[in-house]
């Protein structure tokens, strides 16, 4: 799972191809989200099998099971959740690890759900300890122990809770303790999407959005959105204003490849840092092996910068390898770039060279 090393915190929701929500997302995407699961585009496998869950579940007029989604930020995972609910016909109550501090905080919600209610806890990994535990206990036997008093007065006073569905949702699932992870009856791993699904999710959205698109305009966008639902609809968005500004509001191929390269995110999705350190790369260090910290040096950034938020794409594009004695560019990144690899390949590359 490449995405485990990616950050979910600072420098990418700053870019425009940082998979991460800002500010502009959180306020468009409740219009975006597809409804069910006949909406929901991509993610066959998931949606197959989730739709096997939940219509049993219906079925036999009982609350669904619980549902681990895992998968990088934007693949839709908060969006699914709330098609569970909508498709069980059940209320969502919405919260996350990291606003769960005490057990105390945990069992306020738990002990206030409806019988059926889907309780969405995202960043479930990052949930405290105590609250973890009291959460394996509700997931399990829908009953929690509410402590009450301090010290060695302190009881503890069952509580049963309705059946509920609890979803949970992770960037991490590497991170879930095992008997958290083995509580959950169906656990869906979101992958990235292929183009062509991308394409879907750029036509639904600009439909949505009232944005006149040529299926060309929306290859072009969907071929530069890492595989992530989030940017594409973030890059329709800003191809969007272009087509304002500079013609008639329509998107086709040419607008969508003159707006893309005025916010200079390459074809294959890359932008100005992801290029800056293939650059360095190839054309001061001949494609590596070289050491983190001065790859960094050379493209002026922290070493956690280039390591977190360049590296991942570039690792999982197939366009930089990381190797025991550094960085290495692949054959696919001196193409990227149009160059031609040195021809006494370093020792390094030998094994990607296929020399
Ligand atoms: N399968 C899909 N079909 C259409 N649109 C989608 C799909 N998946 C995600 N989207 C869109 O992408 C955006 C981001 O999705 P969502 O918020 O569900 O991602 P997420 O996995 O919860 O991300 P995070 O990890 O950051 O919380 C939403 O606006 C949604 O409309
Ligand atoms: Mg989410």
């Amino acid at each position: 799972m490449n995405w485990d090393d990616t950050t979910d915190t600072g420098a990418d929701a700053e870019r425009l191809v940082g998979a991460v929500a800002d500010r502009e997302d959180q306020a468009v995407e409740a219009a975006l989200r597809p409804k069910d699961l006949g909406e929901f585009i991509g993610q066959e496998k998931v949606r197959e099998q989730l739709d096997l869950v939940l219509r049993a579940a219906r079925a036999r007029g009982a609350t669904a099971d619980h549902v681990l989604l895992s998968g990088a930020p934007g693949l839709g995972k908060t969006t699914l959740s709330m098609i569970i609910a909508a498709e069980m016909g059940a209320p969502i109550r919405i919260t996350s690890g990291p606003a769960i501090q005490h057990a105390g905080d945990l069992a306020a919600i738990l002990s206030s759900l409806q019988e059926g209610e889907v309780l969405f806890l995202d960043e479930i990994h990052r949930m405290s300890r105590p609250a973890e535990e009291m959460l394996y206990m509700a997931m399990e036997d829908f009953r929690v122990d509410v402590i009450v008093g301090k010290g060695p007065g302190a009881t503890a006073i069952p509580l049963e809770l309705p059946p509920f569905t609890l979803v949970g949702a992770t960037t991490r699932a590497g991170l879930l303790p095992p008997p958290l992870r083995d509580r959950f009856g169906f656990t869906a791993h979101m992958e990235f999407y292929e183009p062509r699904e991308l394409e879907r999710v750029v036509h639904r959205s600009a439909n949505l959005l009232d944005v006149e698109i040529d299926p060309a305009g929306a290859a072009e966008i969907a071929g530069r959105s890492r595989g992530t639902p989030r940017i594409a609809n973030r890059l329709l968005r800003r191809v969007r204003d272009y087509a304002q500004v500079k013609a008639d509001g329509q998107i086709t191929r040419e607008i969508a490849h003159a707006a893309l390269a005025v916010y200079e995110v390459d074809e294959r999705g890359l932008d100005r840092l992801d290029r800056a350190v293939l650059e360095a790369l190839l054309k001061l260090f001949g494609g590596g092996p070289v050491g983190l910290s001065t790859l960094a040096v050379a493209v002026g950034e922290e070493r956690e910068t280039v390591e977190e938020v360049a590296e991942p794409f570039l690792v999982r594009e197939g366009l930089l390898a990381r190797t025991p004695r550094g960085r290495v560019a692949t054959p696919a990144a001196w193409s990227h770039l149009g160059l031609t690899p040195p021809r006494g390949t370093g020792p390094g590359q030998q094994d990607l060279f296929g020399a």
